[in-house]
């Protein structure tokens, strides 16, 4: 394993910090946080002064960013995909959420490179793997898949575009995909990586956000394990970054080369939690020494 300095990047705290997106035209960081119902931008340019935080509260919990092809965010939320308008704070619908609120929301998604929004749902009941993947295509929102899932997260595609990466929380299971790109179908599901339920021996923690890297390798935030891992394509463990909290939720990479890997956590935790981890619900940063991929825009 790697040594890694792991520094703060925003020192708020985050109830459930989650989505970081790098938006490398303004050089800034964009992420939610859930149960706090905002979005948050940090601008690292280092003229930002009083403008380097900014944030803006949605109606329902945002829960992942995809940059607009047409400028600002598309925001998937409980109640559906909204477009804020980062320059004045505006937030237009665009569609719906298809399902039962009352039992899910959604939860990790992914731009693909034609400008599809890719976005899972978390079944909060968490009784029965019930959650679902849906798809945001030119304004109009489908049905991939439904069921064989709890918590929807750890999206990510291959950079050929060939291979979806998927996992659900829940099971701690992370699948990969054979994915059509012209089509927008994915096929072929094998297990990529199963990690230990066992919470007793030498715990890991469960699969959260990922992202891809330029070499195509797959990097997780494991919640409750308090590392992010570094995994092949084939679901080898390549290294692993030991982190000051036990709840990362996602990671993205960005900076001007792409090689700062920021983090976000969670910081509704348990109080004996955190006191031993008092960064928790911080955005984290760490350098790395691959690029990653900065996320298509969505396509409208
Ligand atoms: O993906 C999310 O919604 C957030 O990262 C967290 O809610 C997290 O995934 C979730 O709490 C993990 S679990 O349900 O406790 O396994």
């Amino acid at each position: 394993m790697s040594t890694y300095d792991v520094t703060v990047a925003f020192d708020g705290v985050m109830q459930v910090g989650e989505g970081p997106l790098w938006l490398a035209q303004e050089q800034a960081l964009y992420w939610v946080d859930i149960d706090g119902l905002a979005v948050h931008r940090l601008n690292t340019r280092t003229d930002a002064g009083s403008g380097a935080h900014t944030s803006w509260i949605m109606t329902s919990e945002p829960s992942s960013l995809a940059r607009h092809a047409g400028g600002g965010l598309v925001v998937a939320t409980r109640n559906g995909f909204v477009h804020l308008d980062t320059g004045t704070g505006a937030v237009t619908e665009i569609a719906p959420s298809p399902f039962d609120r009352t039992k899910a929301r959604f939860n990790d998604g992914k731009p693909d490179a034609t400008g599809r929004f890719w976005v899972g749902t978390i079944y909060e009941p968490r009784d029965q793997p019930a959650a679902e993947m849906y798809v945001l295509e030119k304004g109009a929102v489908r049905l991939a898949w439904s069921g064989g899932m709890t918590n929807s997260n750890g999206l990510g595609f291959s950079p050929d575009n060939r291979t979806m990466y998927h996992a659900d929380t829940t099971s701690h299971r992370i699948t990969r995909y054979d994915f059509d790109l012209a089509g927008g179908t994915v096929a072929n599901p094998r297990e990529m990586r199963q990690f230990s339920m066992d919470k007793e021996n030498g715990y890991g923690g469960r699969p959260d956000g990922a992202a891809v890297d330029s070499e195509g390798n797959y990097w997780v935030a494991m919640f409750e394990g308090g590392r992010i891992v570094k995994l092949s394509p084939s679901g080898e463990e390549l290294d692993a970054i030991a982190l000051p909290v036990r709840c990362p939720t996602m990671v993205a990479f960005g900076g001007d080369d792409l090689r700062t890997l920021y983090i976000t956590t969670a910081g509704k935790r348990p109080a004996a939690e955190l006191e031993q981890f008092p960064l928790s619900g911080r955005v984290l940063s760490v350098r790395v020494p691959v690029a990653g991929l900065e996320p298509p825009a969505y396509q409208p």
